[in-house]
């Protein structure tokens, strides 16, 4: 226990380097202010270079006084006294005083690495760390660690018991939080890792996968902003609930550069929140789908016309559908897009139609080029050729296979029988349903086997641009709103990020590998996963050839990570006893924290479920602070809701067990946890990852 005086003064001395900071900031404020005064009345000189000049100091006094807003809380959380008796204060900003000297260093830069990597063992000249809590620019608390006491000048104190622990029992907000006043070291060196190549990240649950992966987004943003932020940063998470939760975690590093999606809504114009049973993602998931896809792409369109007969000159000429089905084959050869070759598919038809009316002996049959210019001219004939050969859309194509029997005769040989059979069952809802997460990748494929129809590329008109490609900002409120939509100003199938940052990669399919692979052709990758919590029941050697070759040949960086902050060593224990039942080889990680509260297992009458659950939830819901999250089998998921309809708190939230991927709450209430298991294969990994989602509380309830 620190005395209260020693703790007083020191947190005085860190007050006095605030306030220092904060005037600066004010001053700065002001400069980027006058900047942009300045900047618009250079622009009244009126030649073009002025006006360039213009936009370019007006933008960045924008995005500086923009950064300067939005780190302005906590803006300095960390203070390192070095060997050689400098010091280093750390935050979410890099502050210089009006002298140039160092008043604050950017979490980000190399400076400040050891702020993180600093250990009693290793102490990279670093004699006392500490870290500094703040509220509204006043210094709430200081936490020291004493790193190398042999280095310590006389009269160094050293304050406070530990703010990670401190920070880590804190209640669970609606969204994630960023970390980066307490990254550990071994998340840093992730964070750090080089921006070229492929860095993996595994670790179980809780070590920090996602926060490593959100902030080493903001790390290469950083790092090399004309690279990053020039070609774009795509992160991609499980689902839409998931990617809510984290999508506060970016804009609160400072960073709007990042593009955030659900594996869901890679496809353009769709949003696909619905999840397949474990075994037909399976089947949906494998790379066999692209042959079965391959087929369907060449095959006739339903209700298309079965014959063509034109009147000619008095004569009929006539196109089986034989005739017709031979001339669409050999307008497509293998490696054709049928959208891209249509052409050729009518050069079929005016050529078989030309050798009709020859054979014919038509009167005063013209030549081929002027035959063929008068049939174009008619609309019966036009009319027919649209009906025969349509710019296919990839939904066009994937709603084929609501028929029965043509999804049978493109899976043929392909798939098994009970494969087929799961197909069929599941793609009798697709038109009520809408499609599938894992139908999103299917689009996708079709997307490339189909090519694109060659129609005219539609940019959005960039609000901000002048004639002559000036952009023109004029309000503060336009330019914020310009620096935030920068993102999302790329075209929504835009393929050419700089990084894709691919998150509970342990359930992306062979499919959506190659969806991601075709956004990642010119990018580095950061991977993170758990593969003990994967739900994939598919091939997994089909899994890791369609992952490699996404990643391509780039050179891995791996790093494993051992903490589980998250979870109470109380409830960790049972998800930990649960996973090792399958997989007891397991290296499972550390959980640093006790609660003292053992989790509560609850067996009810199937009949009672219902009550209990509701029981359970409003206990939770008393009982902690933050979040409470109620996670169902995947079936039961609207049921359940329907017994909670009646708390209406924000804080509660319904999920399947798939959903809870990546998800975090205070308190959990799981719902038939025997059923989640039983599911499929998968069901005991899905289970491990319901069992790990609590800060706080857990309580399970199984019915008889
Ligand atoms: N260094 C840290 N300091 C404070 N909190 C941390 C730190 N590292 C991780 N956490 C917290 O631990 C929790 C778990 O982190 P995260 O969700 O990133 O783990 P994960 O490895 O992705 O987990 P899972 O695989 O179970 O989804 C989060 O609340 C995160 O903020």
């Amino acid at each position: 226990m620190t005395d209260q005086t020693t703790l007083q003064q020191e947190i005085a001395a860190e007050q006095r380097h605030l306030d220092r900071v904060y005037a600066r900031l004010a001053e700065l404020r002001r400069s980027a202010a006058r900047a942009e005064r300045d900047g618009y009345r250079l622009a009244r000189v009126g030649n073009f270079g002025a006006l360039v000049e213009r936009d370019a100091m007006v933008f960045h006094a924008a995005r500086r006084r923009h950064a300067l807003d939005a780190e302005h809380e906590g803006l300095v959380f960390g203070r390192l006294d070095l060997r050689d008796s400098s010091v280093l204060h750390v935050g979410r900003l890099g502050v210089r005083g009006a002298d140039a000297e160092t008043l604050v260093v950017d979490w980000r830069a190399p400076a400040a690495a050891a702020f993180y990597r600093a250990t009693a063992q290793q102490p990279l000249g670093v004699v006392r760390r500490r870290m500094i809590q703040s509220a509204d620019e006043r210094v709430t608390r200081i936490e020291d660690d004493l790193l190398d006491p042999a280095a310590a000048p006389p009269g160094m104190r050293v304050v406070g018991d530990g703010a990670l622990l401190a920070t880590l029992a804190k209640a669970t907000g609606r969204g994630m939080r960023d970390i980066v006043a307490t990254i550990q070291r071994e998340q840093d060196e992730a964070i750090r890792s080089p921006g070229s190549g492929v860095t993996v990240v595994s670790g179980g649950p809780g070590t920090g996968k996602t926060a490593v992966a959100l902030h080493r987004a903001a790390y290469l943003l950083y790092s090399d902003r004309s690279r990053f932020a020039g070609g774009g940063v795509l992160v991609v998470g499980p689902s839409a609930v998931f990617v809510e939760y984290i999508a506060s975690v970016l804009p609160s590093l400072g960073e709007n550069a990042a593009t955030l999606r659900s594996l869901g809504s890679l496809f353009p114009g769709f949003t696909a929140t619905r999840t397949d049973p474990t075994a037909v993602a399976a089947v949906k998931g494998s790379l066999r789908m692209r042959r079965v896809l391959e087929r369907a792409t060449r095959d006739a369109v339903p209700d298309s016309p079965a014959e063509l007969r034109l009147l000619y000159r008095g004569e009929l000429l006539r196109l089986t559908r034989a005739e017709l089905d031979a001339v669409r084959t050999r307008a497509l050869p293998p490696g054709a897009r049928r959208n891209e070759v249509r052409r050729a598919g009518f050069d079929g038809i005016f050529a078989a139609l030309y050798a009709q009316a020859r054979r014919l002996r038509i009167g005063s049959l013209p030549d081929q080029r002027s035959f063929e210019d008068e049939l174009a001219e008619r609309t019966d004939f036009r009319d027919f050729l649209k009906a025969w050969w349509p710019r296919l859309h990839p939904w066009h194509v994937l709603r084929w296979l609501t028929d029965p029997q043509r999804l049978r005769s493109y899976a043929g040989g392909i798939l098994s029988a009970a494969e087929i059979r799961l197909l069929v069952e599941a793609y009798r809802t697709l038109d009520a349903d809408g499609p599938t997460i894992a139908d999103i990748a299917l689009l996708d494929e079709l997307d490339a086997l189909l090519g694109k129809p060659v129609r005219p590329a539609r940019r959005r008109r960039d609000p901000f641009q002048l004639a002559g490609g000036v952009r023109e900002l004029s309000t503060h409120a336009e330019r914020q709103r310009a620096a935030r939509e920068a993102a999302r100003e790329r075209p929504e199938d835009y393929r050419e990020y700089a990084h894709v940052v691919v998150d509970e990669a342990q359930d992306v399919s062979p499919m959506q590998w190659r969806m991601l692979g075709r956004r990642g052709r010119l990018a580095s990758w950061t991977v993170v996963g758990d593969p003990a919590q994967t739900a994939w029941t598919g091939d997994p050697a089909e899994l890791n050839r369609a992952r490699d070759k996404a990643l391509g040949r780039r050179r891995r960086h791996e790093f494993t990570l051992s903490t589980n902050y998250r979870n109470p060593a109380e409830i960790f224990a049972v998800a930990a006893e649960t996973i090792r039942e399958v997989h007891p080889e397991l290296v499972l990680p550390r959980a640093v924290r006790s609660t003292g509260v053992a989790p509560v297992r609850r067996t009810v009458p199937a009949a009672d479920l219902a009550d209990a659950t509701v029981e359970a939830t409003t206990a939770l819901l008393a009982e902690v602070e933050g979040t409470v999250g109620v996670i169902t089998p995947v079936p039961r998921r609207d049921e359940v809701a329907g017994w909670l309809a009646g708390l209406t708190d924000a804080r509660l939230q319904v999920v399947t067990s798939l959903q809870a991927k990546g998800m975090e709450y205070d308190g959990v209430v799981l719902v038939a946890p025997g059923e989640i298991r039983a599911d499929s294969e998968s069901g005991v990994r899905t289970l491990y990852v319901a069992l790990s989602r609590a800060t706080q509380r857990l309580t399970t309830i199984d019915p008889r």
